[in-house]
């Protein structure tokens, strides 16, 4: 990823990737090239750059709010499941500005195109096998394209609406960019954005921006409640910091040092994509004496990366404190820690990502005492991983 990351750069053809972002319209699974170049320009730049996450610090601390009461008012909550509707109420926010009754069916689509782009497909493995295709392929194929042709009807709809809207509120003199629709729109004529790219742009949004960082906070509350040390502390640092407001806000959040490094480590043992998202070699070449010829489907095992025994004591443990006076980041240098990849395709959403992860956590633990079940042993918490794009937790957290 340092010396060949451009013969590394591209992606390969993915079947359900080429159906859900209108064949590679999209950045995450669009080959290396102008058009990638032109709309990563775009993504960081207009939609995931720290302009854009200050403007959306309004709507992060009104739908942490919203979780704050919900917790507060039931006795028994499922985390897993408040989180994942959480992530995506703030992304629905910030891709449209609000949530109505065309936005809440949108996401449920969402959840099928992860199932869908996160399972093996026999034909990846058998690409030549003309029978496996028609068996095997044809079926699934002719499900996604009905799933995904009545998401775009949604979309259509929504972006519909907006367009009549804005005449007036451009006639009014108004700007319309106060979420990711907006912004893209305006982009529509200047840089030469078309329905169907706009559509698969705030698609990768759904798809890559709500799951990361909510199953990232998941495995936090995990790891903390099989640690009651690191929760302790993490709690003290917390309550201390913003003890004087009563509430947790974007202002104060970098004073959390301590939480940082939880989170950190969190990121080291639990990736959200623990394979990344494949790439493909564009010349033949030669690595380490493996000879890796053009157009291989390569995948990069972060996982295993951030667990080297050769570059971790005691990789296994959850110790935040290795992170101390230490200057191993994630930002993409350090490649023995690489939880948001590295090089030309390293995630642009890791600052939008990350701030969403520390207010979450933050309000999580400031406001509320987890503990395990009586007489539950911190060694028994079900830690075990889900399989599929993204690696979650098999069971549910449940607060009962
Ligand atoms: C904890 C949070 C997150 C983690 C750990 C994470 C991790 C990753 C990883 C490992 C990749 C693949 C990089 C590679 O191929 O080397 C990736 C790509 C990507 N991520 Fe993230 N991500 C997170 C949050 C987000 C968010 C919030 C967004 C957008 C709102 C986002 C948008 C993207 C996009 C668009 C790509 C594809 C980039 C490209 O192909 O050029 N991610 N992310």
């Amino acid at each position: 990823m340092q010396a060949h990351d451009l013969n590394f750069a591209s992606r390969p053809f993915i079947p359900a990737a080429n159906i859900i972002f209108y064949g590679g319209r999209d950045i995450g699974f669009s080959p290396h090239g102008p058009y990638w170049t032109k709309m990563r320009k775009i993504v960081a730049m207009e939609l995931l750059g720290a302009r854009r996450t200050k403007l959306l610090r309004p709507i992060m601390e009104q739908e942490m709010a919203k979780l704050v009461g919900l917790i507060n008012t039931k006795p028994t909550i499922n985390l897993t499941e408040m989180m994942l509707s959480f992530g995506n109420s703030i992304t629905c926010r910030a891709a449209f500005g609000k949530i109505q009754k065309q936005e809440e069916v949108f996401l449920p689509f969402i959840k099928q195109f992860m199932k869908m782009l996160g399972g093996f497909s026999l034909v990846d493995l058998f690409p030549s096998s003309n029978l496996l295709r028609l068996l095997v392929a044809n079926a699934a194929e002719r499900k996604l394209k009905k799933v995904h042709s009545a998401a775009d009807a949604i979309m259509e709809t929504i972006i519909n609406d907006r367009l009549a809207k804005r005449s007036s509120t451009v006639a009014a003199g108004g700007n319309d960019d106060e979420d990711l629709l907006g912004v893209l729109l305006n982009l529509k004529d200047t840089d030469d954005l078309g329905f169907t790219e706009i559509k698969a742009v705030i698609l990768d949004m759904f798809l890559a921006g709500s799951d990361t960082w909510t199953i990232t906070v998941e495995w936090a509350m995990s790891e903390l409640m099989k640690h009651p040390r690191v929760m302790e502390k993490a709690q003290r640092e917390v309550r201390k910091v913003f003890n004087g407001k009563g509430v947790v806000d974007e202002a104060s959040i970098d004073r959390l040092q301590y939480l940082q490094l939880v989170l950190k480590e969190t990121l080291r043992l639990h990736p959200p994509g623990p394979l990344a998202i494949p790439r493909e070699s564009k010349e033949t070449i030669v690595v380490n004496g493996y000879k890796i010829p053009a157009k291989t489907r390569v995948f990069v095992n972060l996982w295993a990366i951030n667990r080297d025994p050769h570059h971790w004591a005691q990789p296994e443990v959850f110790e935040p404190e290795r992170f101390l006076n230490s200057s191993v980041d994630f930002r993409g240098t350090d490649f023995h820690y690489l939880p948001f990849g590295a090089g030309r395709r390293m995630c642009p959403g890791m600052h939008y990502g990350l701030a969403l992860a520390y207010l979450s956590l933050a309000n999580l633990i400031y406001h509320f005492d987890w503990k395990l079940p009586h007489q539950m042993k911190p060694e028994d918490l079900d830690m075990r991983e889900r399989f599929g794009i993204e690696v979650k937790r098999q069971n549910n957290l449940i607060r009962a």
